[in-house]
């Protein structure tokens, strides 16, 4: 079965222009393949680039070179060629992602939150307002907190907004940062199950996840960045 991403000799570097031009290489040569239905959790030690690589899933950094393909049915897509305007359609229907922080928009409801992924494909109000309390209600977010702003929610209520804005697009792929980590055990099981039915549904997830007992149930295998990808300034190494 072919993959549905794909990813070839992947280059990242920072250069930092405050800071005399110094240049962190985060990410040399890493290829990868993720099937639908299959859920690929990153490993590797703090720093080694496993954000740095969902950013670039997700359009916020460029890749110095390499490939980053989506395959569908008809077609493929390829992300490091793609112009910037064309990113939110990218994010829109093929790549989501639940972030470790929720962008707090103020005076936007966490019901409003959960709902915009599905207002943005055209989809009634009603249903995604009924779609978004479903899902709000069975991460346990009290009901009283719906119809309010999360900036002032606690960590553990804004993951549950962010988990639930994440899942309700039921993309193709999604992007999991860290997304229990605010999380009592008994939501972390919810989310477990969540992640379990997107599998089932042919979603390919692909996730950094420090809870050994979040890890061992949901990932199928193990990427250990190490191998791949090496965080040294330029005055220590050169490739
Ligand atoms: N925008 C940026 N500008 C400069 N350097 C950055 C930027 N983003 C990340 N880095 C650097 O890239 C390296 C990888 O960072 P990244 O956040 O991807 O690591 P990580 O593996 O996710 O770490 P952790 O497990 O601690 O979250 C780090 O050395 C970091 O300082």
């Amino acid at each position: 079965m072919k993959a549905l991403l794909t990813i070839e000799k992947l280059h990242k570097d920072f250069v930092l222009h405050g800071q005399g031009g110094i240049a962190i290489k985060v990410m040399h040569d890493l290829s990868l393949e993720l099937h639908r239905g299959e859920c690929l959790v990153l490993a590797g030690r703090s720093g080694i680039g496993k954000s740095t690589l969902l950013k670039m899933l997700h359009g916020n950094y460029l890749a110095e070179r390499g490939s980053i393909r989506i395959h569908f049915d008809d077609g493929l897509l390829e992300l490091t060629d793609l112009p910037t305007h064309a990113w939110h359609r990218v994010r829109r229907d093929v790549v989501g992602y639940v972030s470790q922080f929720l962008r707090v928009v103020p005076r936007v409801s966490a019901r409003e939150v959960v709902m915009e992924p599905l207002l943005a494909r055209g989809a009634y109000a009603q249903d995604a307002r009924q779609r978004a309390e479903t899902l709000l209600a069975r991460l346990n977010l009290p009901e009283r907190l719906w119809s309010l702003p999360p900036g002032t929610f606690s960590g553990g209520e804004q993951q549950r907004v962010n988990i639930a804005e994440g899942f309700i697009g039921e993309h193709p792929l999604l992007l999991l940062d860290e997304p229990t980590a605010s999380l009592d055990a008994t939501n972390r099981d919810v989310v477990v199950e969540m992640i379990s039915e997107a599998k089932a549904r042919g979603c390919a997830l692909l996730g950094i996840c420090h809870d050994e007992d979040v890890r061992s149930r949901v990932a199928d295998r193990l990427l250990p960045l190490d191998e791949h990808l090496m965080a040294r300034t330029s005055s220590q190494e050169t490739f």
